[in-house]
């Protein structure tokens, strides 16, 4: 117990240090977690998620992020002149986020000075159990520390979840509406795709997103890594059965339900650990050793294994088992921009196409000379042409040409975008 006293005293003096140099306010933000053991994983998701919301209020000088014996914090220091109001943002947040009740937001405006709840007149925080005075639940020890524990994981869990859901949707759609889109379907056009079209894509789109919950919660909920995809590929597989007969045969997003499912598992992994953004490429890395393979397997008859067969291109699978090397090069050439301009995303699209080795663009030009060629006309594409990118659209889709692999990686690579900017 001296331990977390101790480094309650630490992150007071840390404070003061970091309102010397700034000559600014610092703010706080630590979890509440009850109990000896303040490092749960939920501690140090709660911290980074409640950073983020704070990076989108307000202007930071400085931001450290600490690990204690108390469990991790963040000090944030912010230039203000009026406290109480910045103090009634902070206490805003503790008690209308769904996750507020579960993090401390303290502000300091001067070296001895900390604003309080009772400066503002407010009421003294709730027990997240029963929703009395959580000073008097605590004082008298009226929940066990087991219950409380169980009770911040779950709705922490099914937060999560919820955000995974609107993530996922968010970067489906964001694809498929993505227009002049080099023969991809698209709202208006079925591009090289007679097969398919906008509503069918949807009505896909419908049917395999609880799959994806299923398999974000097996990577979430794993004890280790390297099997998961093993333990996971029925779900992949039951998705894909639920998917054709929605769509009467036709395979709008088998290869997405690879991408995405594996994108899913190492995320759902990597969260429940708090471990670095860039480590979900590793998970992804470390679960695919074995699907090379594959490729040896007599059983396989898919163009999959034809492209390797003939060109040793080694498509979605090549892909996974280097830890999607082309979604995170077009992560770094995202960078700061706003995923939601169409510039950024057919840019990033166009990074993908030249980055991958597309089977499907392969199956379509029906010759390597003929795919090499058309990736090395897209190396001097510009995209912010929209005229150019009218041009070569129209031209993919009178070849029935089409980047159907890119872009289940374009999905992936705006689902990761989302997410790195909420939990890591
Ligand atoms: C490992 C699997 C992908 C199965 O591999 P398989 O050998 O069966 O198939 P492949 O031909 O290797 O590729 C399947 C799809 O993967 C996409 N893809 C291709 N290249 C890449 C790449 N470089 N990066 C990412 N993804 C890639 C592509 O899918 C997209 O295109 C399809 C639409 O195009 P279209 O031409 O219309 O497709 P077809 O219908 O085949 O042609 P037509 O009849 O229309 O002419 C659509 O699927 C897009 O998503 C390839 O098609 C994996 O699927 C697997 O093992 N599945 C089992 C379940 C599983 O493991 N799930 C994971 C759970 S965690
Ligand atoms: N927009 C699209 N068109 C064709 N295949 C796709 N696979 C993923 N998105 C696609």
């Amino acid at each position: 117990m001296n331990e977390i006293l101790r480094a309650r005293e630490y992150r007071v003096l840390y404070v003061r240090q970091m309102i010397r140099r700034n000559q600014s306010f610092v703010i706080t933000i630590k979890a509440n977690i009850p109990g000896p053991n303040k490092n749960i994983n939920a501690a140090h998701l709660l911290v980074r998620l409640f950073l983020n919301e704070l990076r989108g209020e307000l202007e930071s000088q400085e931001i450290i992020y600490m690990k204690s014996a108390d469990g991790p914090y963040v000090l944030f220091s912010v230039k203000g002149d009026d406290g109480l109001e910045i103090k009634k943002e902070l206490v805003s947040i503790e008690d209308k986020h769904p996750l507020g009740r579960y993090i401390d937001l303290d502000l300091y405006i001067s070296e001895q000075v900390s604003l309080s709840r009772f400066d503002l007149k407010k009421a003294n925080r709730k027990c997240f159990i029963c929703g009395k005075d959580a000073h008097i639940c605590s004082r008298n020890m009226t929940h066990s520390i087991p219950k409380l524990i169980q009770h911040i994981k779950l709705n922490l869990n099914f937060y999560i979840v919820e955000e995974i859901k609107r993530t996922l949707n968010y970067a489906i759609l964001a694809e498929l509406e993505l227009d002049e889109k080099f023969g991809l379907v698209t709202k208006t056009s079925s591009g090289s795709h007679q097969d398919m079209d906008y509503d069918l894509m949807v009505k896909a789109k419908n049917v395999i997103m609880p799959y994806f919950i299923q398999i974000f919660n097996i990577g979430y909920e794993a004890e280790e890594l390297v099997s998961l995809l093993d333990a996971s590929r029925y779900i992949g597989i039951a998705a894909e059965d639920e998917m054709l007969q929605v769509t009467k045969g036709v395979n709008c997003y088998k290869g997405l339900i690879f991408v995405m499912g594996l994108t899913l598992l190492a995320t759902g992994y990597a969260l429940a650990r708090h471990q670095s953004f860039d480590k979900i490429f590793d998970n992804i890395r470390s679960m695919s050793f074995g699907l090379l393979g594959e490729f040896n397997d007599m059983n396989l008859v898919t163009f999959g294994k034809e492209a390797y067969q003939e060109y040793k291109i080694t498509g979605v699978r090549g892909e996974a088992y280097s830890g999607f090397p082309s979604i995170r090069s077009t992560l770094e050439l995202i960078g700061e921009q706003d995923i939601a301009d169409p510039k950024v995303l057919r840019n990033a699209l166009k990074h993908l196409i030249i980055n991958t080795q597309d089977t499907v663009l392969l199956k379509r030009a029906k010759s390597l000379s003929e795919y090499e060629k058309i990736k090395h006309m897209f190396a001097s594409l510009d995209v912010s042409n929209l005229s150019q990118v009218r041009q070569f659209t129209q031209y993919a889709i009178k070849r029935n040409l089409s980047f159907g692999g890119s872009a289940d990686l374009l999905v992936a690579t705006v689902f990761l975008n989302s997410l790195r900017h909420r939990y890591f």
